[in-house]
């Protein structure tokens, strides 16, 4: 009798897994129990394979298991745009980890993580501040500059094999410290911005391991009883970091002037619009867990990419000398002398632009894009998916179709660049996403690549160090980042 119910039970449960959830699902490899389709993600890091090998065989819509729930992946730019464009609203709301939120936010706060009014009042008013602090004009530039002419500094006192990834961490974490806190991590600060820095890679290596994203994705039941130390890492995490923000905010809050119009970073923009909106009876659109959840937010979202995208950069160049070439070439011909490039240059720089378009495709930063919930029922493909399925927009294998990008591993900027060597437009390059969530720091990312690549590449050469060419494989931390490296830089001869 025991035998027969525990073969029933058996058979019910491979039924309801295998058929019964899969049932009207566009198709997509079989998942495990509780585990899904993680062991495909896993099995070739950093993940881009698994998606193109299911892009190949089931069509560019089809189902993935994170975990005990299923994802349909959308791996098409047509697609993508008909849906996260032209029906924006319906895939705007992100799929929220309760596993992360909880125990590390405090809540559904910050804008990465949040949905509906939180989101929409947030990432507003971020841009307006950031609008008013110039970024994409005069004034950003200069603050972005003056870290550019640091790094310069930097490399031009390197000597033998050299590390140029710590100096793109200082700049870039030093930028948006700016537009944050009003200060840069040069000279006496230093030692605060690494430590931070140090906490700051640890939660992100963290989030990407198999383990983290496996208790991401189960419920917070089973994640307590089958990973109790997960809990116990954000909670440390949460301290270390949360206490640095506070600490900024009491500081702001102590100085603060509230007479004076102009702001002199975005806390201070925060606190003002908080006062105001307290004075008219709001005490919760800008409270405090949401002001920390904002700082945590900008601040990571605005340095591990684009470092990590300088450091790419370098790397590409490296093993592509020709490529590197050019780039000296025309800043030779547009630039040829010491002098500062800046944004006015950059019409003039189409090949730099196009090797900058390059690097963003190849390293490929997102090997999972990050997860909406929708919010209505749609129709994909003539796949009809329910309302409260989640869907990713997986851009990271467009970047890797060989029929949008042939030769997709090859390093070409000449992809971007017409038979008049003019800059050419490219839809599917999207790396800052697509749609009403794509990245709210493009604008700023946009202007440290150009000016770091600009000026970097025209005071500098690149070469292998003693160790030879350094690796392409890339290291997973929920953004991709290349490992370690180090390599010879040398002054160019420049008048
Ligand atoms: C090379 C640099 C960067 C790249 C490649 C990049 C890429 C991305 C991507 C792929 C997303 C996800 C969009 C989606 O969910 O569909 C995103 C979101 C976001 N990024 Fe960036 N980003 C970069 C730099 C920055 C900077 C400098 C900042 C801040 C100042 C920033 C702030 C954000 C924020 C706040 C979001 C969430 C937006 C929302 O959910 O409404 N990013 N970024």
């Amino acid at each position: 009798m025991f035998l027969i119910i525990f073969i029933t039970a058996i058979f019910a449960f491979f039924l309801h897994q295998l058929y019964w959830r899969r049932r009207n699902l566009p198709p997509g490899p079989i998942p495990w129990p509780l585990f899904g389709n993680l062991y495909e993600f896993s099995k070739h890091p950093p993940g881009y394979q698994a998606f193109l090998d299911c892009h190949k065989k089931y069509g560019p819509v089809f189902t993935f298991w994170m975990g005990s729930d299923p994802a349909v992946f959308i791996t098409d730019h047509e697609l993508l745009k008909e849906a996260f464009v032209r029906d924006g609203d319906t895939f705007n709301e992100k799929f929220i980890y309760e596993n992360f939120n909880e125990p590390f936010r405090g809540g559904n706060f910050g804008v990465f993580d949040a949905n509906g009014e939180t989101w929409k009042t947030h990432r507003r008013f971020a841009l307006h501040v950031f609008r008013d602090f110039g970024i994409g004009k005069d004034l950003m530039e200069q603050k972005i500059l003056l870290e550019t002419e640091e790094i310069i500094k930097s490399f031009a006192k390197a000597t033998g094999d050299f590390s140029v990834q710590e100096d793109f961490d200082l700049a870039v974490g030093s930028i948006i410290n700016q537009v944050l806190f009003g200060y840069s991590f040069r000279n006496e600060k230093e030692p605060e911005f690494r430590q931070l820095k140090s906490v700051l890679n640890e939660l992100i290596c963290y989030l990407g391991s198999t383990e983290a994203i496996f208790t991401l994705t189960v419920s917070k039941t089973l994640a307590k009883l089958l990973n109790p130390n997960y809990f116990k890492k954000m909670k440390k995490y949460r301290e270390k970091l949360m206490s640095f923000y506070e600490s900024q905010i009491e500081k702001h809050s102590e100085e603060i002037d509230f007479d004076l119009e102009e702001n002199k970073d975005y806390v201070e923009a925060f606190l003002k619009e908080q006062k105001k909106r307290e004075a008219a009876g709001d005490f919760e659109s800008f409270s405090k867990i949401q002001l920390q959840n904002m700082c945590f937010d900008l601040w990571v979202a605005g340095s591990d990419t684009t470092t990590n995208t300088m450091s790419f950069m370098i790397l590409y160049a490296l093993h592509n000398p020709d490529m590197q070439k050019k780039l000296h070439e025309e800043l030779d011909r547009v630039i040829g002398s010491r002098r500062q490039v800046s944004m006015s240059d950059k019409n003039d720089l189409p090949f730099l632009t196009a090797f900058i378009n390059e690097t963003q495709r190849l390293a490929n930063l997102v090997p999972i894009n990050f997860p909406r919930q929708i919010k209505k029922d749609v129709v994909l493909q003539g796949h009809w998916i329910p309302s409260g399925t989640t869907i990713v927009h997986q851009i990271s294998a467009i970047f890797y179709d060989d029929k949008v990008f042939p030769d997709h591993q090859k390093f070409n900027p000449y992809r971007f660049l017409d038979n008049e060597g003019q800059l050419k437009k490219v839809d599917e390059l999207i790396p800052f996403s697509i749609g009403k969530r794509q990245c709210l720091g493009e604008g700023l990312a946009r202007m440290e690549l150009f000016l770091f690549t600009a000026n970097i590449f025209n005071h500098f050469e690149f070469l292998p160090g003693t160790e030879g060419l350094p690796s392409l494989v890339k290291d997973f931390s929920s953004v991709v980042r290349p490992k370690k490296y180090t390599c010879r830089v040398l002054k160019r001869d420049i008048p």
